[in-house]
């Protein structure tokens, strides 16, 4: 009898769905015996802060990956916009899974949709990337930081705090609360940050046979998607202090697009930077290579202050 495999997961309602879902993948199409071994991270301790201020979302990966490395689990399961650009070494995504709705959502009590919130109305949001185009789109908008998980979110709404939350409609259809979706975004209306809405799957770089079962769970559509939109992050230095956008998605005709938008980090008031390339891509270097090309679109417009370095 072979032990079980283990997934190290988080605890968070959306990260046990997402574990579970894999689980049921791996034994409907292998007929592997998976476990889950549950953990906290200290991504998931820090409520009080913006995570861009004290390490990013690289806190909720490190701790699975530790998991890993001391042998207690052999697979990390993610929101593929959770993943760091750069894993370290070691460490490999083994497979993407098919992209599900990669779109924002617009959820309130009152109203259906960002143009019906009236002047000054305060919207609550995540990440610099959705108040950036939030921003862009209606200057009038107070935007707050809202953080925690999607059932404390949807909380902080109904008590109030917000006339309206924007958060991923992936996560809120996983969880069951889709009907609490008044309206999405157009990906041109709100361009979604890299991998949104993709499941990745991480494992040891050394465990060759299990690599190779999972990579039977790709979606090569998503990966090559995915792989794009990343490096253009990677490109540009890409961590969740800057509020960048990149999706990828397949034209009628089998092409790849790459619509890229940048704001600046600290003042709203400042442009979006937009970029939009697409190309025949039918490997991974050709999608870095589409990434590249739009960030150094986006590099060649930023005025100091936009990007890491000074350019
Ligand atoms: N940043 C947290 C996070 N990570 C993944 C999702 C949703 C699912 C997904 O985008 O794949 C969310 C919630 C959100 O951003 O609203």
């Amino acid at each position: 009898m072979t032990a079980p495999l283990l997934i190290a997961t988080r605890e968070s309602r959306l990260a046990l769905w997402q574990a579970r879902h894999v689980q049921a993948l791996l034994s409907r199409r292998f007929g592997l015996a998976v476990d889950l071994l549950g953990m906290t991270t200290r991504g998931d301790q820090i409520l009080d802060r913006s995570l861009s201020k004290v390490g990013g979302k690289g806190l909720f990966v490190k701790e699975l990956e530790t998991a890993l490395e001391e042998g207690r689990a052999q697979l990390a399961v993610h929101s593929l916009k959770d993943v760091p650009m750069t894993l370290p070494a070691g460490f490999v995504l083994a497979a993407v899974l098919e992209r599900e709705d990669p779109r924002d959502a617009f959820v309130s009590g009152r109203y259906g949709r960002l143009e019906e919130l009236p002047p000054g109305a305060r919207v609550g949001t995540s990440s610099l990337r959705r108040v950036a185009q939030l921003a862009a789109q209606r200057p009038d908008l107070v935007i707050e930081p809202l953080r925690g998980n999607l059932d404390t979110r949807l909380r902080k709404l109904d008590e109030g705090r917000f006339d309206a939350i924007v958060l991923a409609a992936a996560g809120l259809m996983r969880l069951e609360l889709e009907s609490r979706i008044r309206s999405r975004f157009s990906v041109q209306a709100m361009i979604p940050c890299a991998g949104q809405g993709a499941l990745g799957i991480e494992v040891r770089e050394e465990a060759a046979g299990l690599r190779a079962r999972l990579a039977e769970l790709t979606h090569r559509p998503t990966w090559l998607a995915v792989q794009a939109e990343r490096a253009v992050s990677r490109a540009l230095g890409g961590s969740c202090s800057m509020p960048l956008a990149a999706f990828a998605d397949w034209t009628p005709d089998g092409a790849l697009q790459l619509d890229v938008a940048l704001g600046h980090p600290e003042d709203t008031r400042q442009p979006l930077l937009r970029a939009r390339v697409q190309g025949r891509v039918a490997d991974d270097a050709a999608a870095v290579a589409l990434g590249d090309a739009a960030a150094r679109q986006v590099s060649e417009q930023a005025r100091p202050g936009y990007l890491p370095d000074a350019g």
